[in-house]
């Protein structure tokens, strides 16, 4: 675990940040939403890009719609395909954050070997598994009864 290096300078600049983060500005990044058709085309640039340069991403993409379609041709109740759309969705935001912590240690650190980076990747793709381990069960569980019905069995 790295200390956090409490120097003077640093503690200036801790002490500033503070100062600004408790007033009622927006944050200054490069550049900002500045209404609401933008924060949606950002938002769809971020699917976009996780899309097309996330091989697993599209995985889950085409696994949901299948797993979607295939509880819609079984007639299933409303709220088991609910609960289906919302697993889905639970991947599918979890490939997305993970896709975003990938950029940002890759940003923060680069290249270069770090043990903290290997954690933070490594965890933020573990919860991709859990979560996809789980939406499989619950997918087993809601689908099985009703392929078995139909096959007559
Ligand atoms: N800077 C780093 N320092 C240490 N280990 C790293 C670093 N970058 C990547 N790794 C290790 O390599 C693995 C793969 O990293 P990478 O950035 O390619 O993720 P990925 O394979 O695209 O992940 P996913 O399949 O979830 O999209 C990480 O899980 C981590 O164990």
């Amino acid at each position: 675990m790295i200390i956090p290096n409490t120097e003077n300078s640093n503690t200036e600049k801790i002490a500033d940040f503070s100062a600004h983060i408790n007033k009622p500005f927006r944050r200054g990044s490069w550049k900002i939403a500045k209404d609401l058709p933008s924060s949606f085309k950002y938002a769809s640039q971020g699917l976009g890009y996780a899309f097309l340069s996330q091989r697993n991403f599209r995985i889950h993409v085409f696994i949901g719609f299948s797993i979607s379609a295939l509880g819609v041709w079984l007639n299933l109740p409303f709220t088991d395909l609910a609960i289906l759309v919302l697993t889905i969705c639970a991947v599918l935001v979890l490939e997305l954050l993970n896709t975003s912590i990938e950029a940002v240690v890759d940003l923060a650190i680069g290249r270069r070997f770090h043990p903290l980076a290997r954690i933070a990747k490594d965890c933020a793709a573990a919860s991709v598994l859990v979560c996809s381990i789980s939406a499989f069960v619950i997918a087993l569980l809601l689908l099985l009864p009703s392929i078995l019905l139909k096959l007559g069995l």
